[in-house]
């Protein structure tokens, strides 16, 4: 086999081709019809000029013309329904690819690590699965088409060899230019298109980010310079949408004039073998029909084309299809643990930065613990690890004894519960939002209402007009009234191990008490674990978890670590002479099951 190099090679070797090459395989039946139809038609195409030929020689010589115009009629109706069939599934095939590769990245994007997901921008994201999924999508039926152009090219070349080797001879010379010029217009147009793709992907980016800081736009009066920043690549947009246009012309353009003249040439050549008596008049009908069947290989630009932006579009897909995947195991959690959490040797690494280094912990069942620490020390890291949000570079995680990575799925996503300093509502009302995991039967509506009673969301969610009716998106709610109810939802699914990751950043004091109350008192998860900045919460705790540039400065109640000046720093500048006082008495911690946790000092 001679090996393909060059362009062609790199073409083939990279990531989008071999999309392409799964997708034309997973759309395998749908795109072999289409092919089977294509190639039909083609046999039809290509046996009806000489079927024409024949019945213009019996009419000439005064022969029998029914059968042979009975058949033209029914290859001409063949090659009509074949064409018909042949659209109408390459649009079902181009359907279902699609589908299949937006159904696969959206499965990657939500079960990748959170922090791994985040590495793509919500308007790239949008992007990659409508406009990309669908060009991507395009690319079997396309290539089934591709395939198809080809034989019926050179069975009209073949046809033309057997009516007279001299008609085909003189396609064959200028053959090589219409190569040239499909060749320029693969190569061209390749490059603008994956361009134009990610142009177009960086402006949805951008809207999206003007978007989600609309706020902050309206407030420092940034309209004008926000504007001229989304808008910025569209100048390039349009010179490479320009070039992809011109490429396309150019071939248009090109083969239009060729196809003709190559159609000329051939009927010139035919003439004058039919003046020197070797071809009938009905082979040089058929030869100027195959000339023209032949010259059609600049047709094949169209699929060309479509299978050029769909390489370009399943290369940006696959960003997303290699995202890692968060495996689950088979293993349940012991129905009757504590929530007792063990950190060995996690370190986590992120774009090559260790952000928690050798973390070895304890926390025993039934325990509140604070996980403080300066901005950036790395709290939200080991928030995630612990709930296996995200797996750790090194180390293991584990819960009442079983390594994190072995739980099955609805088991870990029962036993842990996490809520945030930003959460998102999902679902059609209120209730759908805080028990998503749960049918809304009696028992989870009561848990619902009685987790936003302990997260103090019940008071404003009944002065609602359709109180826990209301959809999500229809309530205006302040950042407070946001973060209750994500707390709320977190309260409704704990059940093991329930994790607040900056969750009461927005609560005002008294609720901030009440809910830390509701906390320790009302909520039935076994052990507590709470990111948070105020003093309040880890004098509340009955641990804390001092971090610092991503390693544990010390584990041990609030009291014996309030002695170190590293650790009052963190609640107070070590400079501002102001001693640190709490905010509000500490809700009374709960005493852990498993005996006394386990402490080291400052400095461990
Ligand atoms: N995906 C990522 N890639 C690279 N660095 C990251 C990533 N996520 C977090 N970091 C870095 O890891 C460090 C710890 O981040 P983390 O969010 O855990 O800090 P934190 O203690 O929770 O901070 P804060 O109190 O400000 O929320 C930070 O310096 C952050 O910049």
């Amino acid at each position: 086999m001679v090996p393909i190099r060059g362009p062609a090679a790199r073409a083939t070797r990279s990531p989008g081709f071999r999309l392409l090459v799964r997708l034309v395989r997973q759309s395998g039946p749908g795109t072999i019809a289409v092919l089977g139809c294509t190639l039909a038609s083609a046999a039809a195409s290509l046996a009806t000029p000489a079927v024409v030929g024949r019945v213009l020689d019996a009419l000439l010589h005064h022969g029998a013309v029914g059968r042979p115009l009975g058949l033209c009629a029914a290859l001409m109706t063949a090659e009509v329904v074949l064409d018909a069939v042949a659209a109408r599934l390459t649009g079902g095939v181009a359907a279902h690819a699609t589908a299949w590769v937006r159904h696969r990245a959206m499965a990657r994007l939500l079960g990748a690590p959170p922090g791994d997901a985040a590495r793509f921008t919500p308007g790239s994201v949008a992007t990659r699965l409508t406009a990309n999924a669908a060009e991507a999508g395009s690319g079997p039926p396309a290539a089934a088409a591709l395939a198809a152009a080809l034989p019926l090219p050179v069975g009209a070349v073949i046809a033309l060899a057997v009516i007279d080797p001299w008609t085909a001879a003189a396609f064959a010379a200028g053959l090589p230019l219409l190569v040239l010029v499909l060749r320029a217009f693969a190569r061209t147009s390749s490059h603008s298109v994956a361009r134009y793709q990610h142009i177009q992907s960086q402006v949805a980016s951008r809207l999206g980010e003007a978007l989600s800081g609309a706020r902050t736009i309206a407030a420092a009066g940034l309209f004008a310079p926000e504007r001229d920043r989304v808008l910025a690549p569209l100048p390039a947009l349009a010179e490479q949408g320009a070039l992809m246009w011109r490429a396309h012309g150019k071939a248009v353009a090109h083969s239009s004039v060729l196809m003709p003249l190559l159609t000329t040439w051939v009927l010139a050549v035919g003439g004058l073998r039919l003046a020197a008596g070797v071809i009938s008049v009905g082979d040089l009908l058929a030869a100027s029909r195959y000339a023209a069947l032949a010259a059609g290989l600049g047709a094949v630009a169209g699929p060309l084309g479509t299978l050029v932006r769909a390489r370009a579009a399943a290369g940006r897909l696959t960003g997303l299809i290699a995202l890692p995947e968060l495996g689950y195991g088979r293993r349940a959690l012991p129905p009757d643990g504590a929530g007792t959490v063990d950190l060995r040797g996690v370190c986590v690494v992120r774009d090559g930065r260790t952000v928690l280094r050798d973390v070895d912990l304890h926390v025993p069942g039934g325990a509140t613990v604070a996980v403080v620490g300066r901005s950036g020390a790395g709290k939200s890291a080991l928030a995630a690890v612990m709930g296996r949000l995200a797996d750790p570079t090194e180390g293991h995680v584990l819960l009442d004894g079983v390594d994190l990575r072995e739980v099955d799925r609805a088991s870990l996503r029962q036993a842990v519960a996490f809520a945030f300093a930003r959460p998102f509502l999902f679902g059609d009302t209120l209730t759908a939002a805080l028990s998503p995991c749960t049918s809304a039967g009696g028992a989870a509506l009561a848990r619902v209402r009685e987790a936003a009673r302990a997260a103090s969301a019940e008071p404003f969610v009944r002065l609602l007009p359709r109180g826990y009716d209301t959809p999500p998106g229809a309530a205006s709610l302040s950042g407070g009234e946001l973060q209750r109810l994500g707390l709320a939802r977190a309260f409704a699914q704990a059940q093991r191990l329930l994790i607040l990751d900056d969750a009461t950043s927005s609560l005002d004091t008294v609720t901030e008490q009440r809910v830390q109350h509701a906390l320790t008192h009302t909520v039935r998860a076994r052990t507590r674990v709470v990111v948070a900045h105020r003093l309040a919460t880890a004098a509340g705790a009955d641990l804390v978890v001092w971090l610092e540039n991503g390693t544990v400065r010390g584990v041990g109640p609030h009291h014996s670590l309030e002695r170190h000046p590293g650790y009052r720093a963190v609640f107070t500048p070590p400079d501002s002479g102001v001693r640190p006082e709490r905010d509000h008495a500490p809700g009374p911690g709960r005493t852990p099951e498993s005996g006394a946790a386990p402490t080291s000092g400052p400095g461990r």
